[in-house]
């Protein structure tokens, strides 16, 4: 048995398109395009390739870019300046600041400083309350697990009574991915790197989310007969090729549905992005007097 592919990319493409239509329109009644302010503090190989694909989604989808790109001697100070100057503009609708940031700055205190009606990433304190409270019109929903909820969709699979198997507890994937699946009343197991009996729990899951950012975590034995894998990781491997934490060749000779990298989760969590900044000029231009 050979397991289907789910195409992120394909899928993230088509989200896109109809994104795109949905600029143009708010661009005719607004008078402007949406806007994206993006932050890059520090000169990360990694997080330089993830800017310039936000660049480009926001090519095809008609927002605005704005990118200030800065050394990574900027101050604490100087960040938060920027900041808001980035909320107090009217042309700005989302403002991301890719992390890591350099160790000598506080990525909450930043984060916080976002205002709560631009913080399209739905990193802010505000956003996760918003999230865990079941709130749908304050804040915004974190990209990636937005992403893989529609990749489960996708998949042809309700959550609705599934095991579900989460591997990572992060801010950003694992617990609002948790909450997310929580809210389509899936039973939900969150494993970290204190978990001790991760196979046994794997090989319960009707659904598993690998987001640990170990490669090779999630091996073939893991895996239930017909399950649907999602894969997070994005490590490098020594070679620069991009990986996840699933044995892909070995997922696919037991599931039913896996999700490949490149090509999975990435371009949905940037069509997400894309989304929620949409979504973000939507709401502020209902807001205008
Ligand atoms: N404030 C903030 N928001 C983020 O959303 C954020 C961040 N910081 N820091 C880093 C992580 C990582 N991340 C990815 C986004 C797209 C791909 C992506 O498009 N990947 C492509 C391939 C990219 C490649 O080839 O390198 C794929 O999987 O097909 C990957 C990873 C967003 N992050």
């Amino acid at each position: 048995m050979t397991a289907r592919i789910l195409d992120g990319k394909s899928i993230a493409m088509m989200l896109e398109e109809a994104l795109a239509k949905q600029s143009a329109a708010l661009e005719k009644r607004a008078g402007r395009k949406p806007g994206l302010f993006v932050v890059l503090v520090g000169d990360d190989p990694a997080s330089a390739v993830y800017v310039r694909n936000k660049t480009r989604a926001c090519a095809r989808t008609g927002v605005n870019c704005f990118e200030s790109i800065l050394p990574a001697s900027t101050s604490q100070d100087e960040l938060l300046g920027i900041i808001d100057e980035a909320n107090a503009r009217e042309d700005v609708d989302g403002i991301l600041v890719q992390l890591p940031l350099p160790a000598h700055i506080c990525a909450e205190a930043v984060i916080d400083r976002i205002a709560p009606e631009k913080d399209v990433d739905g990193f802010h304190m505000l956003s996760a309350g918003a999230l865990l409270t079941g709130q749908r019109t304050l804040g915004f929903r974190p990209c990636t697990p937005m992403g893989v909820m529609k990749l489960i969709e996708e998949a042809g699979v309700d959550p609705a009574g599934k095991n579900v198997l989460v591997i990572g507890r992060s801010n950003i994937v694992g617990k609002p991915l948790a909450i997310m699946l929580l809210e389509k009343h899936a039973t939900v197991t969150i494993a970290h790197s204190r978990t001790t009996d991760l196979k046994t729990l794997a090989r319960n899951a009707d659904i598993i989310v690998a987001a640990a950012g170990r490669i090779g975590l999630v091996t073939g034995d893991m895996i239930k007969p017909g399950a649907l894998v999602i894969d997070v990781g994005t490590n490098r491997k020594p070679d620069g090729k991009l990986t996840g934490d699933v044995d892909f060749a070995a997922a696919l000779e037991v599931a039913a549905t896996v999700t490949p990298v490149p090509g999975g989760v990435g371009p949905m969590t940037i069509a997400m992005l894309m989304k929620n900044t949409v979504e973000s000029a939507e709401r502020r231009l209902a807001q205008l007097p």
